[in-house]
């Protein structure tokens, strides 16, 4: 038992692929080991396929028995050369000559001997491939062949078979040596090339889905190369293995799979190739998804990995998967699991993963994710529907968005004509402010020469005189201001003379009395100011005798007091309020300097050393 355990468990790839193409679902394990008839693939009760890499359900002891082997063997050969020679009846013309010569149920000689010629094998492939073979060398004569399995003739074997086996060559199926048709070659292999003929027939005739190829391994390129489902992110992100190529997409997988059951459903392929074709396979698929399944399930943790636990878990797999297309509507896998057929289960499989392919559902991937648990397919269904539902509304929102994107770009365009239409009416006021603030400097250029011009005519040299009050605590005597006019004429009167000269009358621009007041001072010399800023020169000075009131004037006498500012005062502030009024387009350099006279000598009071060095201070506005 552990040295038969063992060789089960090296062959548990083949067993586990097997099991699922080969056999009624879920009879596996239980009807195999009791089966040595010859019966087709479709056979409820027979599963010949799988006999021979069978493992045992859990509890069983089965001991394979060489001899039962052996016939297993012989039976199946037997059973797969009927078929081949069943089709190449079929493909032949029933009536035909050729036809007689080939029994239902030949024995391999007899079989070897009726194909030897490659008559039949040309004709036949020329119905699949019109045109394949264009000369058919015929055979005149073909009612009696020769036992020892000598060709007819040597030019016709030689030609036929050649032509034969070079087309079905290129053609890439499997092919055979000449040989093999002669006494002690494999008529196993000529059956394989057949059936593979027929499988590519039936697959031609189906319409020819994806790319047939045939070359040791059954490997198919997939059509379907645009989307990736979440089966391929499984390979990708859980597996470790490097051998699956991270790059295939979900629906090239399934196209694959698609594909193989396709063909493993048409025809049965050679061990050898089928082995390689069945481990390729099972590498990309069924290794992946048994590392899932017990992963999932802890109660594998302290089990051993032998065949039988394999099994047991892909049987599972299977189970759930059935499970899984029958929720997915297969109504044909609906009732007692057991006594589905390989047929309905290779076309259910094939439905499902056509949908899958069209993107209508992901289920398997859940199923390999939550190790076949049926509550959370349910669950994938729900995901599913809610995916469309969201799918549905995010297609409406971006609907709504779209119009509303529309809208708002209609909008955008008429505030952008609006601004377009409003800048440029700005430039046409623009222009014409130009034009106007052209005209107003022209206009203000002239009035500036205006004025001046009237200063002018005012006098370039203007003589106020101003009467001192009398000081509080001076005797009030007689005042020698004996008269004030209105034109600026002033008569002083001198007690001390008599007649014509103790009366003498003067002159100035106006002649201020001791009421006026400061402001009413400045008034007069205010205009002047002006005539500064426009560049002409202007010099207000004060002249009397000590005590007249000089700086009362020019200061004032309390500075404090805005209201009791003398000239100078008055004058810097409308100087630097006029300057401050033309900033934007003026820019004035004021100077301070003050110096005084004394004893015919000029002092710079500003200077700090008490030296008489000029020292003017300069500010900038
Ligand atoms: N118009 C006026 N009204 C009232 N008081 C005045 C007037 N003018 C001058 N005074 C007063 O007369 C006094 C002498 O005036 P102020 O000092 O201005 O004379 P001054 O000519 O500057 O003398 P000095 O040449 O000696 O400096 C001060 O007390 C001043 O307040």
């Amino acid at each position: 038992m552990p040295s038969q355990e063992k060789k089960n468990t090296l062959d548990s790839s083949l067993s586990l692929s097997k099991s699922l193409m080969g056999a009624p679902l879920g009879t596996v394990a239980q009807k195999s080991h009791n089966d040595s008839n010859i019966k087709g693939p479709n056979s409820s009760s027979s599963s010949s396929s799988s006999s021979q890499y069978h493992c045992s359900s859990f509890g069983d002891k089965d001991i394979i028995d060489d001899y039962e082997l052996a016939q297993r063997k012989a039976a199946e050969a037997a059973w797969r050369r009927y078929q081949a020679v069943e089709w190449l009846q079929k493909m032949m013309d029933q009536g035909a000559s050729e036809s007689y010569l080939l029994p239902k149920q030949p024995t391999e000689e007899e079989f070897s001997l009726a194909l030897r010629n490659g008559l039949i094998l040309c004709n036949v492939l020329n119905k699949v491939n019109p045109g394949a073979i264009s000369k058919v060398v015929e055979n005149p004569i073909l009612t009696i062949q020769s036992a020892d399995g000598a060709a007819q003739s040597a030019i016709q074997y030689f030609e036929n078979m050649r032509n034969f086996l070079v087309v079905v060559g290129n053609m890439k199926l499997l092919t055979f040596e000449a040989s093999d048709l002669e006494k002690g070659g494999s008529s196993a292999k000529v059956v394989d090339c057949i059936l593979c003929l027929k499988g590519y027939h039936e697959w031609k005739e189906a319409g020819g889905i994806g790319v047939w190829r045939y070359g040791g391994t059954v490997k198919i390129t997939s059509l379907q190369k645009e989307s990736s489902s979440s089966l391929s992110l499984i390979c990708s992100s859980e597996s470790t293995d490097e051998s699956i190529d991270d790059s295939v997409s979900s629906n090239e997988y399934d196209q694959q799979i698609l594909e193989f059951l396709h063909l493993s459903s048409d025809i049965l392929l050679e061990e050898s190739k089928a082995a390689d074709a069945l481990t390729f396979l099972f590498d990309r698929f069924g290794l992946e998804l048994l590392r899932t399944y017990l992963t999932d399930r802890n109660g594998f943790d302290q089990t051993p990995l032998n065949t039988m636990l394999i099994d047991a878990v892909l049987r599972k797999v299977v189970h759930d998967f059935t499970r899984l297309l029958t929720l997915h509507g297969n109504q044909s896998l609906k009732g007692d699991l057991d006594s589905v057929s390989k047929a309905e289960f290779i076309k259910a499989i094939s439905k499902y993963l056509k949908q899958r392919i069209r993107g209508d559902s992901n289920d398997f991937s859940k199923l390999c994710i939550c190790g076949g648990k049926s509550g959370e397919i349910q669950v994938t269904s729900c995901h599913n529907g809610n995916y469309l539902e969201r799918l549905d509304h995010q297609q409406k929102l971006i609907e709504e968005l779209k119009s509303a994107f529309q809208v708002s770009s209609a909008d955008s365009k008429q505030v952008i004509s609006n601004w377009e239409g409003e800048v440029k009416r700005l430039e046409h006021h623009i222009q014409g402010l130009e034009v106007t603030s052209s005209s107003y400097h022209k206009v203000l250029e002239e009035n500036r020469l205006l004025y001046n011009q009237v200063q002018d005519l005012k006098g370039s040299i203007r003589v106020y005189c101003r009467v001192r009050p009398f000081l509080p605590g001076q005797v009030s005597g007689q005042s020698t201001v004996d008269y004030i006019g209105e034109n600026g004429n002033i008569m002083i009167m001198n007690p001390h003379k008599q007649g014509k000269d103790a009366r003498r009358v003067f002159s100035f621009n106006t002649v201020f009395g001791t009421n006026v007041t400061q402001e009413e001072v400045f008034a007069d010399t205010q205009p002047l100011i002006r005539s500064v800023l426009d560049g002409f020169n202007v010099c207000i000075f004060a002249y009397g005798q000590t005590g007249s009131g000089k700086t009362y004037t020019m200061s004032g006498p309390d500075i404090s007091t805005e209201g009791r500012w003398g000239v100078n005062y008055r004058a810097l502030r409308d100087l630097f309020e006029i300057s401050k009024s033309r900033i934007d387009f003026v820019s004035y350099e004021v100077s301070v300097q003050m110096i005084e006279i004394y004893n015919e000598q000029v002092r710079d009071l500003l200077v700090t050393d008490g030296s008489n060095k000029r020292y003017p201070q300069v500010l900038s506005f």
